[in-house]
């Protein structure tokens, strides 16, 4: 445990994180017409590998691209938990583009900086160059943290899903749908920092946040 992390392990705030994506994107796109993700996975993503899971079992049938894998622990029970759902690992983009329904965005996060390096200038140049609708988890992938879509590098998504709190880039985005994932928060830490949080319905994991106008917004 990371005491930096207010207690949390990373594996925690990721199965909350992912959980929180693959209910917010379940909440936009039904199964029933978006059976088909294809979840591109930075080595970083995660979350990715988590909200894969989770679609898989609402119904979907994700599949996913992790051109880099990590070898980290963390990641290969990860790894290990989608392959005993023979959720499928996929190398051609191409094909794949032309029967998936939605694309998940898990590349980059909070820590991308500097130009697109490979293999993933290709894997966002192509997401880019399809006509699917995009998720992006937290910050659409190459785009700048602070600034958004720098030179158009990145993709413009359909949907975000922030995470704890909306980016500083979140400004930037003028897609359809943005929600807010990670319920994990503690009331005191968000009051300490002056972070406005939107309020969860219920028992979701989930908030729209659209026509929010709440921090970084
Ligand atoms: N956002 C949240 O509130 C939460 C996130 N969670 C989890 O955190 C990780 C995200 O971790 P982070 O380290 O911030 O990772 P990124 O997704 O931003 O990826 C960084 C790695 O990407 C590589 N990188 C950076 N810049 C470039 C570039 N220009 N070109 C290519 N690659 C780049 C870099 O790796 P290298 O080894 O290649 O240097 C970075 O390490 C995510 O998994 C979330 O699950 C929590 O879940 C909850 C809250
Ligand atoms: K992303």
């Amino acid at each position: 445990m990371d005491p930096e992390k207010g207690g949390f392990s990373v594996d925690q705030l990721m199965e909350l994180a992912g959980l929180s994506v693959a209910m917010a994107l379940a909440k936009v796109y039904s199964k029933d017409s978006f059976q088909r993700v294809l979840v591109c996975a930075g080595n970083n993503g995660g979350d990715g590998l988590v909200a894969a899971r989770h679609l898989f079992h609402f119904g979907y049938r994700p599949v996913v691209h992790y051109p880099k894998a990590t070898e980290k622990l963390l990641y290969k029970n990860l790894r290990r938990q989608l392959e005993n759902l023979n959720v499928p690992f996929v190398e051609n983009l191409d094909e794949e583009l032309k029967t998936a329904t939605i694309v998940l965005d898990a590349i980059f996060g909070f820590s991308f900086r500097g130009d697109i390096r490979p293999p993933f200038d290709e894997v966002i140049k192509k997401i880019k160059g399809s006509k699917l609708p995009i998720v992006s988890i937290d910050i659409p992938s190459g785009w700048d943290v602070e600034k958004g879509n720098v030179n158009g590098r990145g993709p413009e998504p359909e949907m975000l899903v922030s995470l704890t709190i909306p980016k500083e880039s979140a400004k930037f985005f003028k897609g359809k749908y943005h929600y807010l994932g990670g319920r994990f928060v503690p009331p005191e830490f968000a009051k300490r920092h002056g972070l406005v949080l939107p309020e969860y319905p219920g028992i979701e994991q989930c908030v729209d946040i659209t026509n929010w106008n709440g921090s970084n917004l």
